[in-house]
C-alpha cells in the first residue's frame, strides 16, 4: 500500500482551486480552521486518512469526489471522463446485447442501419431543436455519444470503433505509416484498413507467426499462445484474406472472360468457414471480432449458438453467410436437421476449433464429433474452378484446419506423428479423447504448422499471481476485504459450483457490493445481460462459474479472484487469463483454505511454480470486516429461510392446483397465533440486524488501529465513494445547518490501491513447491531436534558438574 499522505497544505491549495459542480454542497466559513475533522468525527461517518482539503464554499462529492481525492489535476480529468463513460458504457452494453441477440451480420446493412439511425437523429434534431433547454440536453447527449465512441475506441470492444469526424465520415485510429509492422504479413489493403481502424499498431507474436503459414502457405495450423494474445485474429485474418483474394480473383476472371460475366458469384455463396467454440459467449465474441476486422468488406458472419431463437438463426443461415461461428450443440442441431447451408460443405475452406482442448474435456462434445464427421473427406486431383471457388474434389486438400488454444499440450509423439504424416483415414478410434485425435479426425494435414508460443509457465506475461491462505469460513471475509479495500477496476470472481456463486453474490449484495452473475443454468438473455452490465462499468464485479473461464475478452479486467480453485491447471490458466490481456497488466488472487491445499500445491507443481506471492492483507481491517460479515450471514439465513418457506408454499399450491385438490392452510387458532408470533419476531430480528449492518456500512471501512476520525488507508473504493455520495446528499439536505456548523467540507483520502499495486508493493514471495517445503520442514525439524539434544546435553553436563562440585565439597 502506498503510504498515507500527510495533510499537506501545498496539495490542499492546489486542489482548492478546483471548480465545483452541480449538486455540490454549500459549505461556508471555516470550521476547518477549528477542527478539520469535527464535521465527521462526531457522527457516524468516521474520518479520513490523509488529507485532501477542498475549500471554498462548495464541494461536489457526486462524481467528483474520487477525482478530488489524492489525485493530480490531469488524473482528475481522466477519472471524470471515465465516470462519464461508465454510464455510457452501460448503454453500449445494451446495444451490444441487442446486436448479438439478433445475430446481426457485418455488412453494408449494419452500416445502413447505422446511417439510418444517424439520419433519424439528425431529423429529430431539426424537429425539436428550438427550446434552449432541449438544446442543452441534446448537446449533452451528443457529448455523451462522442465520449462513448472514444471509450469504445480505447477499449476496442464491440461498439463502433472508428473515429467519426464532424461530417460523420469515418477515419482511422492509425495512419498508414503507423502500421508498417504489419507490412511483412502482406495482408489485403482492406484488411490493413481494418487494422488501422482498430488501432492495432503491430501484429502480436502469434499473429506474426500464424498469418504467413495460414494465409500465404495455405497450411493447417495448430496454434498455442498465452491468453489474450490475439489468437482470434491469428486465424481470423487468414480467413478474411483468402475470401477477399478469391473474390478479387473471381472478379478479375469475370472481367477477362465474357462468358463468366453473367454468372452470379457471391450472392449465392456457400459456407466458406466454420468456426466452433466451446461456449456461447465465446462464439458470439469471436463472431464480433471477425465482424470488426471484416467491417465493410461485405463478408457475412453469423453466430449460431444455443439459447437463442432457432427460427431466427435459421433465417440468418438462409442468407448464406460466408462464415459461421457456433457452439457444437446448436450447430449440430441445425446440421442434423439438414439445414442446407450447413450440410453443403463442399466449398468449406476453413474449419476452426477455438479453445480446442476444452472441446474434448470430459467427452462433452459428441456433437463436435458428429460435425467433424459431416466434413467432406474426398481427396483427389481436382482443379480450381474458374470463378475462384474450389471444386469438391479439392476440398480435402484445400480445406484448412486451425486448432487454437492457450493450453494445448501436444505430446512429443503427436509432433513426431505430424512430421511423419498423419493418416488421412477416419479410423481414429473411439471419441475425441485428445487434441491429436481431434485434429486427425478433422483432417489436419501432415505438413501442419505447429506454432507453440506458450512460455514455460503458460501464464500471460504481465499477469501477477498471488494467494491468500485462510479458513474455509473466512473466504467471504477476504473477498469482502479485497473488494472494499482494494475494489478498483473490473473484478471477476470464479467459483466452481453454482451454489457457491449464489451464496457469494447474496452475501456481497447484503454487504452493499452489487455483482453480476454468470453460469450455465442462466437463460441466455440473462447471460448476455450480465456480460453487458459487467462491461458497462469499470468497477463492476462479475461472479462466474467456469463457463466464463475461457476466451472472454472484456477490457480492463484488473483482478481475477479464484474463490474456489478450479479442477485443472488449464482452467486456472484460462480463468486468470481474463485479466492481463493484450499487453496490459493485472493480477489474480487464489483464496486457499486448508481443504484446497492439496489441489493448490499440485496446481503449482503442474505449472512449475517454485514460489508465489502472498497477497498482503492488513489485518487491522479484519475485526470490522468480520463483524459486518457475521451480520450479513445472519441476514442471509433469515431471508433464505423465508424464501424457502414461500417456495414450499408455492410448490404446494401449484401442485394442488394441478391435481385439482383444495388446500387447507387454516391452522387452529393456537397454531395461527404461534405462527404469527414467530413471523413477527423473526421480522423484528431481521430488521434489527439490517439496521445494525446499515449502521456499520454507513461508516467507511477503517482499520481498528486508526482513530475513527481517520479513514481507511486504502483510499476511496467504489463502496466508499457511494458512502461519500450519500453523506454529501444527507448533508446537503441540511443536517449540518441544523447543527449550526458552517464550514467547508473536508475530504481526506488517498488513491485507492488496487490489488495489483498492493501486491507489487507488499506481496511476500512464499515457497509453493511442496517437496521443497517438506524438505525445509524436515531440515528445520532435524535442526530443532539437534538443538534440543544439545540443550539436554548441556543441561546434563551442568547437572553433572553441579553434582561433582557438591561431592567435591
Ligand atoms: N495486433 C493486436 N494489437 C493489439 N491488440 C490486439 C491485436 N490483436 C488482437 N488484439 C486485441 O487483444 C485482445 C485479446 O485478443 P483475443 O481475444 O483474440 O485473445 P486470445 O489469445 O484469443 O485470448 P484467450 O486465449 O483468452 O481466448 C482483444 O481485445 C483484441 O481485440
Amino acid at each position: 500500500m502506498s503510504s498515507p499522505l500527510p495533510p499537506e497544505k501545498s496539495n490542499s491549495k492546489k486542489r482548492s482551486r478546483k471548480k465545483h459542480t452541480k449538486g455540490s454542497l454549500q459549505w461556508t466559513d471555516s470550521l476547518l480552521s477549528e477542527d478539520p475533522f469535527s464535521l465527521l468525527s462526531g457522527g457516524d461517518q468516521g474520518g479520513f486518512l490523509s488529507l485532501e482539503e477542498i475549500d471554498e464554499s462548495e464541494f461536489g462529492l457526486i462524481g467528483e469526489v474520487v477525482e478530488a481525492v489524492g489525485e493530480e489535476k490531469g488524473n482528475k480529468k481522466k477519472k471524470k471522463a471515465s465516470s462519464v463513460s461508465n454510464s455510457n458504457k452501460r448503454k453500449r452494453g445494451d446495444e451490444l446485447s441487442s446486436e448479438l441477440g439478433s445475430g446481426t451480420v457485418v455488412t453494408e446493412e449494419g452500416d445502413k442501419e447505422e446511417k439510418k439511425r444517424k439520419g433519424n437523429n439528425r431529423n429529430n434534431d431539426v424537429k425539436d431543436g428550438v427550446q434552449g433547454k432541449e438544446k442543452a440536453g441534446r448537446k449533452n447527449k451528443k457529448n455523451k455519444k462522442e465520449k462513448k465512441k472514444k471509450t469504445n475506441q480505447k477499449e476496442g470492444t464491440s461498439g463502433e470503433i472508428t473515429k467519426v469526424d464532424e461530417k460523420g465520415a469515418k477515419s482511422f485510429l492509425l495512419g498508414e505509416d503507423e502500421v508498417y509492422e504489419w507490412n511483412v504479413l502482406r495482408l489485403h489493403p482492406s484488411l490493413m484498413n481494418s487494422i488501422r481502424r482498430l488501432g492495432f499498431r503491430e501484429p502480436t507474436p502469434i499473429q506474426r507467426a500464424c498469418i504467413p503459414a495460414a494465409a500465404h502457405q495455405g497450411k493447417d495450423v495448430i496454434g498455442a499462445a498465452e491468453t489474450g494474445s490475439g489468437k482470434t485474429l491469428a486465424f481470423g485474418l487468414p480467413i478474411l484474406q483468402r475470401l477477399l483474394e478469391e473474390r478479387e480473383k473471381a472478379a478479375r476472371l469475370k472481367l477477362e472472360d465474357k462468358n463468366l460475366a453473367d454468372k452470379k458469384i457471391d450472392t449465392e455463396s456457400p459456407l466458406r468457414a466454420l468456426i466452433v467454440a466451446p461456449t456461447r459467449e465465446l462464439a458470439l465474441q469471436v463472431c464480433d471480432h471477425l465482424k470488426q476486422a471484416g467491417k465493410s468488406l461485405d463478408i457475412y458472419v453469423v453466430p449460431i449458438v444455443g439459447g437463442m431463437s432457432l427460427e431466427k438463426q435459421e433465417r440468418l443461415l438462409k442468407r448464406r453467410p460466408h462464415i459461421v461461428v457456433g457452439t457444437p450443440g446448436r450447430l449440430w442441431e441445425l446440421m442434423s436437421s439438414g439445414h442446407q447451408h450447413l450440410v453443403e460443405l463442399n466449398s468449406l475452406s476453413f474449419f476452426v476449433l477455438d479453445e480446442a482442448d476444452r472441446m474434448i474435456e470430459g467427452g462433452h462434445f459428441h456433437e463436435l464429433q458428429s460435425i467433424i464427421d459431416m466434413l467432406p473427406v474426398t481427396s483427389g486431383s481436382g482443379t480450381e474452378s474458374s470463378d475462384g471457388q474450389t471444386e469438391p474434389s479439392m476440398q480435402r486438400k484445400k480445406r484448412q484446419t486451425f486448432v487454437f488454444s492457450a493450453t494445448i499440450a501436444l505430446s512429443d509423439n503427436f509432433r513426431k506423428k505430424l512430421k511423419r504424416g498423419l493418416s488421412s483415414s477416419r479410423s481414429a478410434s473411439g471419441g475425441l479423447s485428445s487434441i491429436e485425435t481431434l485434429s486427425e479426425r478433422a483432417g489436419m494435414r501432415p505438413d501442419a504448422a505447429i506454432i507453440d508460443l506458450t512460455n514455460a509457465s503458460i501464464m500471460a506475461n504481465k499477469l501477477e499471481e498471488s494467494f491468500i491462505e485462510c479458513r474455509e469460513e473466512e473466504k467471504d471475509a477476504y473477498l469482502y476485504y479485497i473488494l472494499s479495500v482494494h475494489g478498483q477496476g473490473r473484478t471477476m470472481i470464479f467459483c466452481t459450483s453454482i451454489a457457491a456463486l449464489r451464496h457469494t453474490s447474496a452475501i456481497l449484495r447484503i454487504l452493499g457490493i452489487n455483482s453480476w452473475t454468470l453460469h450455465a443454468q442462466m437463460q441466455q438473455r440473462a447471460r448476455l445481460k450480465a456480460m453487458d452490465r459487467f462491461r458497462g462499468n469499470e468497477n463492476s464485479v462479475l461472479i462466474a462459474t467456469d463457463v466464463a473461464a475461457r476466451g472472454l475478452d472484456i477490457p480492463h479486467v484488473r483482478t481475477v479472484i479464484h474463490y474456489q480453485l478450479p479442477h485443472s491447471a488449464e482452467v486456472y490458466i484460462h480463468r486468470s487469463g481474463r485479466t492481463a490481456r493484450a499487453s496490459t497488466d493485472g493480477c489474480s488472487i487464489a483464496v486457499i483454505s486448508p481443504k484446497d491445499k492439496t489441489k493448490f500445491y499440485s496446481l503449482c507443481k503442474s505449472l512449475s511454480k517454485e514460489s508465489l506471492k502472498q497477497f498482503p492483507v492488513d489485518n487491522a481491517y479484519m475485526p470490522e470486516v468480520m463483524k459486518r460479515l457475521s451480520l450479513a450471514r445472519q441476514i442471509d439465513r433469515f431471508t433464505r429461510k423465508s424464501s424457502q418457506e414461500n417456495a414450499k408454499k408455492n410448490w404446494f399450491e401449484k401442485n394442488a392446483e394441478a391435481l385439482g385438490v383444495d388446500l387447507d392452510f387454516s391452522d387452529s387458532e393456537e397454531e395461527g397465533t404461534k405462527r404469527m408470533k414467530e413471523k413477527k419476531s423473526s421480522s423484528a430480528q431481521l430488521n434489527k440486524l439490517q439496521q445494525e449492518l446499515d449502521a456499520h456500512l454507513k461508516r467507511p471501512l477503517q482499520p481498528r488501529t486508526l482513530s475513527h476520525r481517520y479513514l481507511a488507508g486504502a483510499g476511496v473504493s467504489p463502496v466508499l465513494q457511494q458512502q461519500l455520495e450519500e453523506l454529501s446528499k444527507r448533508n446537503a439536505k441540511g443536517d449540518i445547518a441544523e447543527n449550526n456548523k458552517k464550514s467547508r467540507f473536508v475530504v481526506i483520502g488517498q488513491d485507492l490501491v488496487e490489488p495489483l499495486h498492493a501486491l507489487r508493493s507488499s506481496g511476500q514471495e512464499v515457497c509453493v513447491n511442496l517437496e521443497k517445503k517438506k524438505e525445509v520442514q524436515k531440515r528445520a525439524d532435524i535442526w530443532k531436534r539437534k538443538k534440543q539434544d544439545e540443550k539436554k546435553r548441556a543441561h546434563e553436563q551442568k547437572r553433572k558438574a553441579r553434582k561433582r562440585a557438591k561431592e567435591g565439597m
